[in-house]
């Protein structure tokens, strides 16, 4: 703002609104503003004034007559734009209501305007009644059709639902810093998944240890074993009491009945069906103690929480990726609370661990301080046993050598592409999920 003319960014978003708004009209001719009191409501003034100048006919509800951004006001009744108590017999509103600035879910006033919306809604910069920083919704909020935003990508994108999101280039390159969340795209995933070289043999690319299923449980041992069968060609081997039916249904894995003879491995996933108990936590132990990457899961993670004893058998080099719902988080850092980003943040520094907090949004975070995060296009993949096939696809791309926060950005994304390829709109089991790895693989691997 300090190096073009006053104005000239709101006018060059402006103009991105209105082209985008112009494509979804596809011919027809009726816009509404929703015109809140700052800067995103200029915003929407503004995209009217340059839509009313192609002909559209635009009318415009100001939620704070005394607050509205006077120049974008001028400019749009200059053009002939309308202003009018509530929308009527529009074919698509723009909602300029709140932005980077809204604080908490709508205002009454506001999400009664809102409430009585039937045409499709593009939101500027952000969905209002969506908080920008942490895409928590806790009341009334706009559900996009469209959201344009400017310059960046914001948290709020990453995070929640925003409809199809559209970034229009505004002119801040080089004024931007780095990026505080990452989001791998398919491209990232693809270069990152470890695949066998000329070189390879089965021991090179890894070995994935299973410490998972009990009597109750087999079928979380099965789970994780043929995800990580499936991730990688490295061998896997199962230990616990599951073997029988680990091995039945996955002749490739080495099973044995107990920790103590496992063998080597270059990773460990623990915890799946594993139980609470006292054999379980001696289990927990022997994988903590073996100084290689660790995936602690569901029954691991309430142990850690439960016997903080337990981390002495860590040595703090270790590295260790913790995969908690929201309800494990909580046994192990208290309440998630709506900002899941800090939350994850701050479980990841004080286990030094880690940290893939499951959700509609999944967030990764490491100690290091990077965030990643991976949003859902379905919620398909919540199902039974759905944990327990991701834990087996990252315990395997922990095997295969991958940074963790990288295994467990693609481990999510992967996991979450199955779920959408196996659902194909209709609801899955999690062995149906399992199944659909290869081909989820395939849909991110370069050709
Ligand atoms: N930065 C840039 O480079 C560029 C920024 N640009 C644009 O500016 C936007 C940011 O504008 P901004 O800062 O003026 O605030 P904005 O989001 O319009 O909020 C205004 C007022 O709304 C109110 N309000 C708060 N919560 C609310 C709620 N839940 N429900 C209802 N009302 C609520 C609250 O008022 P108050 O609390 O004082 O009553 C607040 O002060 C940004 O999103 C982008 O569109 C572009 O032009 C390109 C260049
Ligand atoms: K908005």
């Amino acid at each position: 703002m300090a190096v073009v003319p006053a104005g000239a960014l709101m006018r060059r978003a402006a103009f991105g609104v209105a082209v985008v708004a112009a494509e979804l009209l596809a011919g027809k001719r009726r816009v509404g503003l929703l015109v809140g009191a700052g800067n995103n409501g200029g915003d929407a003034l503004w995209a009217g004034y340059y839509l009313r100048k192609r002909g559209v006919a635009v009318s415009a509800v100001l939620l704070t007559p005394d607050r509205v951004h006077a120049e974008g006001l001028a400019a749009f009744r200059r053009v002939g734009g309308r202003v009018v108590p509530r929308l009527r017999d529009v074919d698509l509103v723009i909602d300029g209501i709140v932005g980077l600035s809204a604080r908490g879910p709508l205002r009454p006033d506001a999400a009664e305007h809102v409430a009585h919306l039937e045409a499709p809604v593009l939101s500027v910069d952000l969905p209002s009644g969506v908080d920008p920083d942490t895409g928590a919704v806790s009341g009334p909020a706009v559900r996009a059709h469209t959201t344009v935003t400017f310059g960046c990508l914001k948290p709020v994108h990453a995070l929640a639902d925003c409809g199809d999101v559209r970034l229009v280039d505004i002119g801040l390159d080089g004024e931007l810093h780095g990026p505080d969340l990452v989001e791998l795209d398919i491209a990232d995933i693809g270069v990152a998944w470890p695949v066998p070289g000329p070189e390879d043999d089965k021991y090179t690319q890894g070995v994935t240890g299973i410490a998972a299923g009990s009597a109750t449980y087999p079928g979380a041992a099965v789970l994780a074993t043929g995800a990580a069968l499936l991730s990688t060609s490295g061998l896997v081997r199962y230990a616990g009491p599951a073997a029988e039916d680990v091995r039945a249904r996955w002749p490739e894995s080495i099973c044995t009945g107990s920790i103590t003879d496992a063998g080597r491995v270059q990773a460990w996933v623990v915890g799946p069906g594993l139980g609470t108990g006292l054999g379980a936590e001696a289990v927990l132990r022997t994988v903590l103690e073996a100084g290689v990457p660790v995936c602690a899961d569901a029954d691991a993670i309430t142990m850690l929480a439960n016997n903080p004893d337990l981390w002495d058998a860590r040595d703090p080099d270790t590295l260790l990726v913790l995969t908690p719902h929201d309800r494990e988080y909580e046994r192990l850092a208290g309440p998630v609370g709506t900002d899941r980003v800090t939350a994850a943040r701050k479980a990841a520094e004080r286990y030094n661990a880690v940290v893939l907090l499951k959700g509609h949004a999944t967030v990764i975070a490491g100690p290091d301080g990077r965030v990643l995060v991976n949003r859902a296009r379905s919620s398909w993949a919540a199902t039974a046993g759905s944990g327990d096939v991701l834990s087996g696809v990252l315990g395997s791309l922990l095997a295969a050598g991958l940074d963790p926060v990288l295994a467990a950005g693609c481990a999510a994304k992967v996991h979450a592409l199955a779920a959408d390829l196996a659902s194909d709109g209709a609801p899955i089991p999690a062995t149906s999920l399992l199944a659909a790895l290869p081909d989820a693989i395939r849909a991110v691997r370069p050709l």
